[in-house]
């Protein structure tokens, strides 16, 4: 690799060891640019493989907790279906019945109200829907709309005159376009998305190639953003962090922060020189061909990972179902029907004990129906989720995936919900929620190791718990002062670690601290 030397301008063949990507003539200007260069070196650098295209990959170790990226969007906008949005500030727009949102006075979109209007997201496509005579008739109704789907390619678009250098980042990208070309989304996409801004836009300097390939590139590298005043969610287009490759066990997580929505990746286990660094662009608590499924359509990719490749996905058995043949002839209670090729998605699932064999589209078509049965439970009533547990015990193995998601579903209802707080909890209730943040715990250690959202929040709840469960044993005198106390500093060392794990998380670091100082006066019995 060659480039301009930092100092000089002259060419140069040598690049600093740490990030690879700044060049030097000679040591001596090396040197002489570490003072500036020292606070930007960052550890990683681009690689590019036959199997992932571009990735990134570790420069030096890097420690847990550390913060290897930062990045602000090159484009901010609605996801492809959205419900209501304010185009100007990205909230959600909430109309109560008989009433009408606040439209803009230029181009008639919804918004808050006048003052987002001047936002910078929002003045150049506003700006164009004027110059073009163009005015929206949209009804925000509290249901997901796909009219603003034409918004976020819009804004990309837009950059082509407003920053070239950003517009032409992004048609860098991968796209994808010749495996989404005639697909049902892209045929939708081609008359809604291509329609508006060529027909009612008037756009006609851009291609429908082009505005397809703009779209693929926003569904192949967007992130998700959800924000943190509000249910919905947005997405975002950082070119820099697009290059990180997808792994089912990821080990960094990223967080959005500020009014900009910048990017920070932060790593949540030490990652080791030469490693690649990765996120996941799908749901860890998935079983393997949920995910595979969702990144083949979404990502246009088959992962191979190494829990992609295990039939047990590393142990956690989060696929599996239990075995009937087993059961009804007396066998092992505990024999598991896996797959015999996670990598193929058809291939037959067997008993690891018996020659009991299911076909793969019968286990598909069982995860849809379960899905299905998950999605219309009453989820604020523990009872229905307990009902559906107790359901599928026999059935499913229990760290199935379905079974996982409702057990964590009950985790946050258990001392969280109205009628069941932690002081209002019986002791079975409590004891049941301590059961299922540690088992949940277990699997989140294998499957999202170190610091993620999702080992916080449990070590949050089950630090809660075990406190109330050592004052309640105290009071009853079932356990000794000392004993107590012991209990009491396992929970603050659980909640600290939970504070420091949840510390960049927006919308958590306030409610934690505050924990920290309750839970700290709790600890002095008299
Ligand atoms: C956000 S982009 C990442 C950058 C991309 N590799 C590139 O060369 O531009 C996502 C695409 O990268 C590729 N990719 C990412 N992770 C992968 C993985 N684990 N296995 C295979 N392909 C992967 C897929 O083509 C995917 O659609």
């Amino acid at each position: 690799m060659t480039g301009p030397c930092a100092v000089c301008q002259a060419g140069a063949t040598q690049c600093c060891s740490g990030c690879h990507s700044v060049f030097y003539c000679s040591r001596n200007h090396q040197r002489q640019h570490w003072k500036f260069h020292k606070t930007r070196c960052a550890p990683y650098k681009l690689s590019v493989s036959a199997q992932l295209g571009y990735h990134v990959v570790a420069t030096r170790d890097i420690r847990q907790g550390e913060t290897i990226m930062k990045e602000d969007p090159t484009v901010l906008g609605p996801k492809v279906v959205s419900l209501p949005l304010c185009l100007g500030c990205g909230r959600r727009l909430r109309v109560p019945d008989g009433t009408e949102t606040y439209k803009c006075r230029s181009c008639g979109w919804p918004l808050c109200g006048a003052h987002c209007e001047m936002s910078p997201l929002h003045v150049p496509e506003c700006s164009l829907m004027k110059e073009r005579g163009f005015r929206a008739s949209i009804q925000a109704e509290d249901k997901k709309e796909a009219a603003y789907c034409s918004i976020t390619p819009l804004r990309c678009l837009l950059l082509q005159k407003r920053d070239p250098q950003k517009y032409e980042a992004i048609l860098k990208l991968q796209s994808h376009l010749e495996e989404r070309r005639n697909t049902t989304l892209y045929n939708i996409f081609k008359n809604n998305i291509v329609g508006f801004l060529r027909n009612a836009l008037g756009m006609t300097e851009f291609s429908e190639e082009t505005i397809l390939k703009v779209a693929a590139i926003l569904d192949t590298n967007s992130f998700e953003i959800r924000r943190s005043d509000g249910d919905i969610k947005i997405r975002g287009l950082y070119p820099k962090a697009a290059m990180l490759s997808h792994d089912c066990k990821p080990n960094t997580k990223h967080v959005f922060t500020g009014p900009n929505y910048t990017l920070e990746l932060v790593s949540t286990v030490p990652i080791k020189k030469g490693e690649i660094i990765c996120v996941t662009y799908t749901q860890t608590l998935w079983g393997t061909l949920a995910r595979r499924e969702h990144l083949k359509q979404s990502k246009c990719f088959d992962c191979n990972c190494e829990r992609c490749s295990d039939e047990t996905e590393l142990g956690t058995y989060l696929g599996s179902i239990n075995c009937s043949q087993c059961k009804k002839s007396g066998g092992k209670k505990s024999s598991m029907i896996i797959s015999t090729n996670p990598l193929e998605s058809s291939s037959p699932w067997k008993c690891q004990v018996c020659p009991h064999t299911i076909l793969g589209r019968q286990i598909a078509w069982g995860n849809d129906a379960i899905r299905q049965e998950i999605a219309a439970l009453e989820k604020s009533k523990p009872q229905a989720l307990e009902g559906f547990l107790d359901k599928y015990k026999d059935a499913l193995h229990p760290s199935n995936w379905h079974m996982l998601e409702v057990k964590y579903a009950l985790s946050q209802l258990y001392g969280n919900m109205q009628g069941f707080l932690l002081s209002e909890l019986p002791d079975t209730l409590l004891e049941r929620k301590i059961n299922l943040c540690t088992e949940l715990l277990e699997i989140a250690d294998i499957l999202e190791p170190g610091a993620t959202r999702l080992r916080g929040l449990l070590l949050y709840d089950l630090q809660a718990a075990m406190a109330v469960q050592a004052k309640r044993t105290l009071a009853s005198d079932k356990i000794t002062k000392a004993a107590a106390q012991v209990i009491m500093g396992e929970a603050m060392t659980l909640l600290q670690q939970a504070t420091e794990i949840l510390r960049t998380e927006a919308d958590m670091a306030q409610l934690l601290e505050d924990k920290l100082a309750n839970l700290s006066k709790e600890l002095e019995f008299d």
